[in-house]
This record gives structure tokens, sequence and C-alpha cells, in this order.
């Protein structure tokens, strides 16, 4: 059943068991997406467990992750990110700025003064036309790592397809409704790592942050976490919450392009990652976490999803197509 995984500030974050929607009675699979739903009117934020991922299978995928970032620097850098339209490859430290802000200039500014202590590696669809994935090389200890992760990719676009079928039973439309807008699997894994660092960097810098606050862009992300803490999640005041990791949990936000198309009826959170709680000695230990940013597919034109708004002039946005939007908000963080 359903309980508070969080509860400060005014924010409330729901965790909730996704096996009751995956296998449970009708009445089960109901009263789950009406949760689920709410969650994401409320927080924009919410916690699944139940999930079909093993914790073996997860510690086995964050073991992989860990081996990819032991990688020398010049052989990841051999494999970078190039654009926002590929939107693949590996980030350094300092590469991106998440931020709020959408202008290119300003996050410069931002980014000079604070760049966020984090490298990752973007993923996205394998076989996407013009947008081959930049995979590193397969010896030693990365033998495997591309199936692993082509297998993970598809894991969480079923994943997606069956959070958005919850959305869609908890909104009382058709609950394939999203199916067509999802199927593609036009979303991005990104692994993260945020390297051990010292204390003294926050205090020496006080704006210093591992990631700055931010929105995700698309319809929702699927974050597993490690178990060292950071991520906090902005309450209806304006203070920042944290978001503890739960074990076998994941943790699931509304981007802004799935606002827009609820007509602003979901929320999209901003949140960001500090230091952990501070435990002994002069560093921070490193933490990972794995993101599965979820898009309506790049060919889908978006507007308002029927339910969500009840005459012509309640619409509060024109339609849009979903790669443009998401190229355009990537340009401005890099
Ligand atoms: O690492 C995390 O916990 C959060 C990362 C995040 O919010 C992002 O990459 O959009
Ligand atoms: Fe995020």
């Amino acid at each position: 059943m359903e309980s508070a995984a969080v509860k400060s500030e005014g924010l409330v974050i729901p965790l909730i068991d996704f096996s009751r929607f995956l296998d449970g009675t009708p009445a089960q699979r109901k009263e789950t997406a009406e949760a689920i739903l709410h969650g994401f009117q409320t927080a924009g934020f919410i916690y699944l467990k139940g999930l079909p991922i093993t914790s073996e299978y997860r510690k086995s995928l964050f073991a992989t992750s860990a081996k990819y970032f032991r990688l020398p620097v010049e052989t990841k850098i051999s494999h970078a990110w190039t654009t926002p339209a590929a939107n693949r490859g590996y980030s350094a430290p300092g590469r991106e700025k998440t931020t709020t802000l959408l202008d290119f200039e300003d996050v410069k500014k931002l980014r000079d003064a604070a760049p966020d202590l984090k490298e990752s590696l973007e993923i996205g669809r394998e076989g996407e036309v013009g947008h081959p994935n930049h995979w590193p090389v397969e010896e030693g200890e990365l033998v495997g790592f591309k199936e692993t992760m082509l297998e993970f990719h598809d894991k969480c676009r079923r994943l997606h397809m069956e959070v958005m079928r919850a959305i869609a039973v908890g909104l009382n439309i058709d609950e394939h409704w999203f199916d067509n807008y999802t199927d593609v699997g036009d979303n991005t894994l990104r692994l993260l790592h945020y390297p051990e660092v010292k204390k003294d960097v926050f205090t020496i810098n006080p704006g210093q942050v591992r990631a700055g606050a931010h929105s995700d862009y698309g319809s929702i992300t699927l974050l597993f976490q490690d178990s060292r803490g950071g991520l906090q999640v902005q309450s209806p005041s304006g203070k920042f919450v944290d978001a503890t990791p739960i074990e076998d949990t994941c943790v699931v936000n509304a981007g802004d392009l799935l606002a827009r198309w609820s007509n602003d009826n979901i929320k999209s959170t901003i949140h960001r990652v500090v230091e952990p709680p501070a435990g002994d000695g002069d560093v921070y230990p490193a933490r990972y976490s794995i993101a599965y940013f979820c898009n309506p597919n790049f060919k889908s034109h978006i507007e308002a999803i029927p339910s969500t708004y009840q005459t012509e002039k309640d619409r509060k946005y024109p339609g849009i197509n979903s790669g443009d939007y998401l190229v355009q908000r990537l340009a401005a963080t890099y």
C-alpha cells in the first residue's frame, strides 16, 4: 500500500507499490493509478517499488556503470557528447550545467562560476537514423557493456509505457491512449558519476552543487540512485527537501513536456543534487545514479491530453513537435 517517502515543508512524495498496477486486480490497478496521478499532480515526484527490476540486476548495472567511469578520461573524451540533436556520448565534469535558465549565455556564466561536479554518459535509442550511440571500446572490464545497457534501455522503455498507462487510467482516458506516443522509445539512458570531492569545495564556494537546480524536459524520468543521498526536491514554498534514497525503489518525476501536455494538470518540479549528509573525514564519497529520461516519440505532435481541459479556450499551450521541443531545451544547457 501507499505511504509517504518524503514529508516535509508541505512536500509529500508518495511511495507506491507498482506491482499492484502491473499484476493487481482491477480495483488495485485503479487505486494505484490514482495514487500515481495524484503524486504527479501534487509533488511532481513519486517513489515506485515492486518494479520488474531485481536488486541483483540493479547492483550489477551500477557495477557496470562504475567500471565505465573508471576508464581514463582521454578514453572517455574520445566518445564525447557532440550536439543537442544527437544527445549521446560522454560529458566530462563541467560540460553540462543543469539550470532553470533558458539563455545560453546566462547558463555559461553560471557554469563558469560553479560547474556541476559530475560526469555522464548518454545513450539514446540504438538505431535512430543519423545518430549512432557513442560506445566505449569493449575490452577488459567493459566486455558486454553495450548489451547490458541496451537491455536496460528496453526494460525502461517498457516501464515508461506502463507508468503512462497508469497516468491514463488515473485521468479516466483509454488505458492505451499514450501507447502510440511512447512505443518507439526515443528516450535517453544517462549514467551519472559524481566523483569523490573534498568537503571544503562546498564551503569555499557556497553556490557549489553536484548538479544545479533544474526541471527535466520530457515526459517522465526514472531515476535510480545509490545509497549516498544528495538529491533534493523543491517544496511548494521553495525550500529544497532531501529525497532520501530508499533501497529497491525508483524515483519517478514528471518533466516539462508532460506538464505542458497535461495543460499543467501534472507538475514538473525543480530538483538538484547537493553534497550528501556529512560523514567522517574531509571528503564526500563518490555518488552514482542512473537516470532514464523518457520522452514522447520524437515525431509526436503534443497537444493537451483529452480530459485535462474542458473547452478549447482552456488549452494553455499551442501544439508542438516533441523532438523539436527537446532539442531546443538541451541546446541551452551544454
Ligand atoms: O543524480 C541524480 O540523482 C539526479 C540527476 C538529475 O536530476 C538529472 O540528471 O536530470
Ligand atoms: Fe533531473
